[in-house]
């Protein structure tokens, strides 16, 4: 079987979670963010990946690519048969495209790229303002995502953009005039 998929990307707080889930809601995409697999997998009694996920988690820094590559195509295997999947917060950097390029191609249709654009002082006051508990919420990790984001990140969105798939939506309006603009994208 080989899966649509729809990366989702943009910097930490932009609203991929959020919408993903709204996304999931009406279109029947199943939502796979690689984060919330990753603190699963820390959290995973047993898992032998647990510290090494903790330190990248609160350094901002990107996990191995076998790890979280691994995490999306066990998640894809158990949904069974759905529309496709929305691939959130992955590829990340050039070892997570060139991981998941190995592992993936032949079992994967990339639709498009969506990503959510916007101000990273925007993001960053989402995400201190989140109220999830999360280990990376705070100005010292944010710091450092940031950095990865910039560095690491968006030279994957240009790697897309040059090819065509990538698919821009500002996201520091309303959640409700973002997700208008998304809903075309899905229809
Ligand atoms: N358009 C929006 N306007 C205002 N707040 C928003 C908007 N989109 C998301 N938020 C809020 O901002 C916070 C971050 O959103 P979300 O977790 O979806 O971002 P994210 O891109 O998944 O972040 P991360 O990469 O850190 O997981 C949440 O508290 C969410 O409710
Ligand atoms: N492809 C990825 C995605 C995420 N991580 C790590 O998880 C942290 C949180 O990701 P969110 O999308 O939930 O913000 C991220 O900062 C990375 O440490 C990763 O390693 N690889
Ligand atoms: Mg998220």
């Amino acid at each position: 079987m080989v899966h649509n998929v729809v990366f989702v990307l943009g910097p930490p707080g932009s609203g991929k979670g959020t919408i993903c889930a709204k996304i999931q809601e009406d279109f029947n995409y199943i939502h796979l963010s690689a984060g919330d697999l990753l603190r699963a997998e820390r959290q995973r009694e047993g898992s032998e990946f647990g510290a090494l996920i903790e330190g990248h988690i609160t350094n901002g820094t990107i996990v191995p690519v076998e790890i979280t590559c691994k995490l999306l195509e066990n998640a894809m295997k158990a949904a069974g048969d759905v529309r496709g999947f929305l691939v959130d917060g992955f590829p990340r950097n050039q070892n997570n495209l060139e991981g998941w390029n190995a592992e993936m191609t032949g079992k994967v249709d990339e639709k498009f790229v969506l990503y959510l654009s916007c101000p990273v002082d925007i993001c960053i006051s989402r995400c201190l303002n989140r109220g999830q508990g999360r280990t990376d919420d705070n100005e010292e990790s944010l710091k450092k995502r940031v950095v990865t984001y910039n560095s690491q990140t968006f030279p994957i969105i240009e790697h897309f953009e040059k090819s065509g798939q990538v698919r821009e939506v500002k996201s520091e309006r309303p959640v409700e005039e973002v997700y208008a603009d998304v809903v075309k994208l899905f229809s």
